[in-house]
């Protein structure tokens, strides 16, 4: 309020020097006052070519800005992967911000059509500062979520829908805002020396040839009006944007999301959220997951039949640059089981879970997942070296590779969970789109009703309002969603105090029991690998790795338990 107070005392002081100048100057073609140029202003407002005049105007500018941010996304989105390509970018674009805006019209004046020409203008001027924006916009989109979308294989458009754009869109949104004022000013410049039939520059021209200075003025009031409302509009949206794509203060309270409620057909949503304690569904494998939750735990895929997989890796080599890790590497993770990896910091256990996941290319040897399905028999997905059509797969069509077995699901030491979405799109995130409406309810609903389920957060609930141990527990069950049958956690513990780690471990085992897929952790703890594996791996602390240490832990007698202890304190203390 006193904000507007003061803005409307500012514009009330330049009027008032305005009126004084104009009655000091006393020559009205220099400085009419304010009711003359008001006046102009009314026969302007009241000529029938007004409206048209206006519009052309404004079709020409929104026309350039338009085609300017098309160039900037496509160009930008090429660049930020590509240091090199925006490195070539960069003197061409600094070239064409550098070049004064008045030799761009002259020369456009010589290239194109009248009517192109405030369209071109308009083109040039926005593009550098868009194209600056996008790609410092896609730059700051986070890495780890990205990774994320890759691994759980999300399409290309679902990565753009819902991390690419709303990462990048407040920095995006602030270079258009820019972008649109310093075009809209270059558009008129452009239409003062082109001088198409219908425009702002066009009629300013005409009135400054016939000495009309209060006509000038009050298509330049047009202009700054028209400024101004646009600037406004473009806030309007950008509040709606980032609404949409940041975390809004009241969705990181507790209060109920009644449209999620009507999507999800739940009756109450917004109950009191279920206490954190260690979840008992008391299911046991194919004890019914399938018929409650066919959605989520499909029994009769494109393959059929509920996995259970196993990976195979032979002769594996897999390096970083300058890192040797592995060489000539074998291991065989068998289906249904639970196997730890343990080793010291930088001996590669995260790249060895990469590699199991399919998220890393081995550079030789091979790596197979493959499963039983109940229906078909034996179906494989092998994977080594490079190839194009392997390419294609992932980074093209990635839902072709999620509906087939066998499904690698994957937990982050941190949720990686997005904060602009409610833990239920989290998780639709990572599932199949369905093709109907009410398909696509029924997906979230049973999705819901699953949460529930496992005493996880309500559905509606963001990220943000979220403690870290309820994060973590959105984290493992993306993983498990869709029937997974290799899940692998990367130190899924970490960061937790003891109650949590507890909670936690409860979850990975009921989950296990229900779905039944094999686990594959990495952790640095003996006590965690104790706690969940039946078998332990140590790795050693050197480049090429090796195994050094392969413990069966499953079914052995309490003594044996305790030398197998013994003997995996001693390896970890030597690595
Ligand atoms: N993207 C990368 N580029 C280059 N080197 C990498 C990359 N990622 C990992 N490394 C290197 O590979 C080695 C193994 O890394 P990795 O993260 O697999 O080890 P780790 O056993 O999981 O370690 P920690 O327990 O600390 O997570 C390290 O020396 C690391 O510096």
């Amino acid at each position: 309020m006193i904000r507007s107070r003061a803005g409307y005392a500012g514009a009330g002081a330049l009027i008032a020097l305005w009126w004084a100048g104009s009655a000091l100057v006393a020559r009205e073609i220099l400085l009419p006052s304010p009711p003359v140029v008001f006046h102009a202003l009314r026969k302007i407002l009241a000529d029938p070519s007004f409206g048209p005049t206006l519009a052309a105007s404004l079709a020409r500018w929104v026309l350039g800005w338009f085609l300017s941010l098309v160039g900037a996304v496509v160009l930008a989105s090429l660049a930020v992967g590509r240091p090199n390509l925006a490195r070539f970018l960069r003197p061409a674009l600094v070239t064409v911000r550098s070049v004064p805006v008045v030799s761009v019209i002259l020369l456009a004046l010589i290239w194109l059509p009248l009517d192109g020409v405030p369209v071109f203008v308009s083109l040039l001027v926005s593009l550098p500062l868009l194209y600056q924006g996008v790609l410092d916009g896609l730059r700051s989109v986070d890495r780890d979520l990205l990774d994320m979308g890759r691994l759980f294989r999300v399409s290309l458009p679902g990565r753009i829908w819902h991390i690419h754009i709303p990462g990048a869109a407040p920095v995006v949104l602030s270079a258009a805002t820019s972008a649109a004022g310093m075009s809209w000013k270059a558009v008129i410049a452009a239409e003062v020396l082109s001088q198409p039939r219908l425009a702002v520059g066009t009629s300013m021209h005409v009135a400054k040839l016939y000495l009309e200075t209060p006509s000038v003025i009050a298509w330049t009031f047009i202009a700054v009006l028209m400024a101004t409302l646009v600037d406004g509009a473009l806030g309007v949206l950008d509040r709606h944007l980032l609404a949409w794509c940041e975390v809004p203060e009241h969705r990181q309270g507790h209060e109920p999301d009644k449209r999620l409620a009507r999507r999800v057909g739940l009756d109450q949503p917004g109950g009191e959220p279920l206490p954190a304690s260690p979840v008992q569904t008391g299911r046991s494998p194919g004890s019914g997951l399938e018929e409650e939750f066919p959605l989520l735990f499909p029994s009769s895929g494109p393959r059929g039949g509920r996995p259970s997989a196993g990976i195979v890796l032979r002769s594996v080599s897999f390096s970083f640059p300058g890192v040797p890790l592995f060489e000539n590497f074998n291991l065989e993770i068998e289906p249904g089981s639970a196997t730890a990896i343990l080793g010291r910091s930088g001996a590669g256990k995260t790249t060895l879970l990469r590699l199991l996941a399919g998220d890393l290319l081995a550079s030789g040897g091979s790596i197979t997942r493959s499963c039983r399905s109940n229906h078909r028999g034996d179906i494989k997905d092998a994977s080594g070296s490079s190839s194009r059509g392997r390419w294609i797969r992932r980074f093209i069509f990635p839902r072709v590779g999620q509906e087939e077995f066998p499904r690698v699901g994957f937990v982050f030491q941190e949720p990686r969970l997005l904060p602009w979405r409610s833990v239920l799109d989290n998780l639709l995130l990572v599932l199949p789109r369905r093709g109907t409406r009410s398909e696509g309810r029924e997906l979230r609903r049973q999705l819901a009703a699953f949460l529930e389920t496992l005493r996880l957060p309500r559905p509606g609930d963001y990220p943000g309002a979220l403690s870290g141990g309820m994060k973590q527990r959105v984290n493992l069950i993306r993983a498990f969603l869709r029937s997974a049958s290799v899940i692998c956690l990367d130190e899924p513990l970490a960061n937790q105090d003891a109650a949590t780690r507890g909670e936690l471990r409860s979850l990975i085992r009921e989950l296990r029991t229900t779905i039944g897929p094999a686990l594959v952790m990495v952790t640095h703890s003996r006590q965690e690998a104790l706690a969940l594996a039946d078998r332990v791996i140590i790795l050693a602390d050197q480049h090429p790795t090796k195994i050094i240490g392969d413990f069966l832990i499953k079914d052995i007698s309490s003594d044996e338990r305790e030398k197998v202890v013994q003997q995996i304190d001693s390896l970890l203390e030597d690595t």
